[in-house]
């Protein structure tokens, strides 16, 4: 179980959110929701452990994740708003840097990965040369290589053609079918989800 409990963040002297209090179970997909600035990115960031909330705390399997940051970080993914891969890597050398920092290393698995995001072909070509939407597919290979149970994802959809939105799509349902999280941000529609996606609004009262 993942919990928020009585967050708060302030940014420039702006309250973003006060008070906020949720619980993700295993098996649940939530959609984070809110204008742009309303503090979306910010939460993520919180929950991830990457930011200090100025109120609260978050707890994973009810112990408050800065008191476990090791054994929370194993069982977390978290892809943020930017790409977040290394751009003078070529995308197989990315991933295998991912892997290897993740405890496990299957070249056959990469390329699987690859596949499953159309990059199969591109595996030798540095990031930097590759388009914005490209970039982004590299970052999100990780999901397939992934064994975390909790997802944290900023904007994953973000760049990303119609055909390749159903498949990421297919894979947050897959996840949380066999008991993980998805905790997620997107400002287009969850077409096609097939289950319910529970949905937090972020308002502050200084943007209503
Ligand atoms: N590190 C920071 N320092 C100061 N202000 C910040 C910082 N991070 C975010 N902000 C401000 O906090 C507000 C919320 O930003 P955030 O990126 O969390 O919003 P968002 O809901 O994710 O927006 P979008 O939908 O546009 O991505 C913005 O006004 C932003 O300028």
């Amino acid at each position: 179980m993942f919990e928020a409990l009585n967050l708060s963040c302030v940014r420039d002297e702006r309250t973003l959110f006060s008070g906020l209090s949720f619980t993700i179970e295993p098996g649940e997909m939530v959609q984070i929701e809110g204008r742009n600035g309303a503090g979306k990115t910010s939460l993520l960031r919180i929950l991830a452990g990457l930011s200090s909330p100025e109120a609260g705390e978050v707890r994973w399997q009810g112990v408050n994740t800065r008191r476990q940051r090791d054994v929370f970080h194993q069982q977390l993914l978290y892809l943020g708003h930017q790409p977040g891969v290394k751009s003078v890597l070529t995308a197989y050398e990315n991933l295998a840097f991912y892997q290897s920092v993740n405890g496990t290393a299957s070249a056959d698995a990469i390329y699987q990965a690859l596949e499953n995001v159309g990059l199969l072909g591109y595996e030798d070509v540095t990031v930097a040369q590759m388009s914005a939407g490209q970039q982004r597919r590299v970052a999100l290979a990780r999901l397939w290589l992934s064994d975390a149970p909790l997802w944290i994802l900023d904007e994953p959809l973000t760049a990303i053609d119609k055909q390749g939105v159903s498949t990421l799509i297919e894979l947050f349902e897959q996840h949380a079918q066999q008991g993980g999280m998805v905790l997620l941000t997107t400002h287009q529609d969850l077409q096609g989800v097939n289950r319910d996606v529970r949905k937090i609004r972020l308002t502050s009262a200084e943007l209503a």
